[in-house]
């Protein structure tokens, strides 16, 4: 990538509750207007956002979940996620993405985004799956908030947005690149909803997300059965736009970006808009409901066995 304007470094925050709502009130309360304000640079960021951030990273340690780096000449910004060993989306990191997507989109500087990630072979192994085992009520409802929250943002934005799926992308890893609007994946990985193979059901925001990228015929199947894509699959069936060998993949997204950025973005944003408007609000106007539907499913006893299990299965394959 060209010259680097600046890099906005999130660490992981504090676990309590009460924490990450304040956290979110804050951001809903700062949000468009003061961000829109920021000047040019991360840097001078104003200040409720940098008091949250040096919150943040004071409480932090020194690990780094999510890299976000802004080009100063192409507008392009690139999300790299770094959680390991497997970047699963625990509440913590998935508020740190929406932070990092909020100044973004309100950015005046940035037209583009690129989501990638730091762990060799893995892109996103979807939701973590110990926020959903023998969970704190109130915790798990957040988290789920949270999640739909990262899905309306992402899917939502004017960014120009692609995924460099360089590793393993199941569930909530396949979501989160199938919200962006183009996808580049290396060979020899798996990405689709996998769901159903763990016991579980992915929600109808889910379900429509995958209808609107690669029809229903072939989404329905591939949701009852779970199907994890092989790499060249997914491209067959539309789910990714193109494969590249794994040390092209940061490159093409750069490319397909600029391509893209050729369309005069007034259009390109109204007609990204209506096309997805319709999935968004169907999931703002249900959003209580579906939390609720959430939690009374991940709670249910015969659910909470089925995790435990896969959980199980999951370390004894890592041994
Ligand atoms: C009404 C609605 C109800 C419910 C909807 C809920 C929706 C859920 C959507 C989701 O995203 S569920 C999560 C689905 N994800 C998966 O099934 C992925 C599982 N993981 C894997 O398949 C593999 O780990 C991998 C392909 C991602 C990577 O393989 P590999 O490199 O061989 O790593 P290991 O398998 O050895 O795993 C290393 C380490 O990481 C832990 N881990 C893996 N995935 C997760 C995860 N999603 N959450 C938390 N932890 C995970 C794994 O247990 C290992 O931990 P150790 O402590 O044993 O090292």
């Amino acid at each position: 990538m060209g010259q680097v304007q600046s890099r906005l470094t999130i660490s992981p925050t504090p676990t309590k509750l009460a924490w990450m709502m304040h956290l979110r009130m804050l951001t809903t309360m700062h949000g468009l207007c003061e961000v829109r304000q920021c000047s040019k640079r991360w840097k001078n960021l104003c200040p409720q956002t940098k008091n949250l951030q040096k919150c943040q990273m004071s409480s932090a340690g020194s690990s780094e979940m999510l890299q976000v780096t802004v080009d100063d000449k192409s507008g392009i910004a690139t999300m790299t996620m770094c959680r390991p060993p497997v970047n699963s989306l625990n509440l913590e990191f998935l508020t740190q993405i929406n932070i990092a997507l909020e100044k973004l989109e309100n950015s005046k500087d940035c037209s583009g985004l690129i989501i990638t990630s730091k762990i060799p072979k893995i892109f996103c192994a979807g939701l973590d799956i110990m926020e959903m085992y023998q969970p704190n009520v109130d915790r798990l409802q957040e988290f789920w908030r949270t999640l739909q929250e990262m899905y309306i943002r992402l899917y939502g934005s004017q960014l120009i947005t692609a995924a460099a799926i360089n590793g393993a992308s199941p569930a909530g890893g396949c979501l989160m690149a199938m919200s962006c609007d183009y996808r580049v994946m290396a060979p020899g990985y798996k990405i689709g909803l996998n769901e159903t193979q763990l016991g579980i059901v992915a929600p109808f925001w889910f379900q429509d997300l995958i209808i609107n990228t690669m029809g229903f015929r072939q989404s329905e199947m591939a949701l009852q059965l779970g199907t994890l894509f092989t790499s060249e699959e997914a491209l067959n069936l539309g789910m990714v736009d193109k494969i590249v060998p794994q040390e092209q993949v940061m490159e093409t997204a750069i490319q397909e970006i600029h391509k893209w950025k050729k369309i005069p973005g007034f259009a390109r944003q109204i007609t990204k808009s209506a096309l997805r408007k319709p999935s968004i609000d169907k999931l703002h106007s249900k959003r209580e409901e579906d939390i609720a539907n959430f939690r009374d499913f991940i709670t249910k006893d015969s659910i909470q066995k089925t995790l435990g299990m896969y959980i199980e299965s999951l370390k004894k394959k890592a041994k």
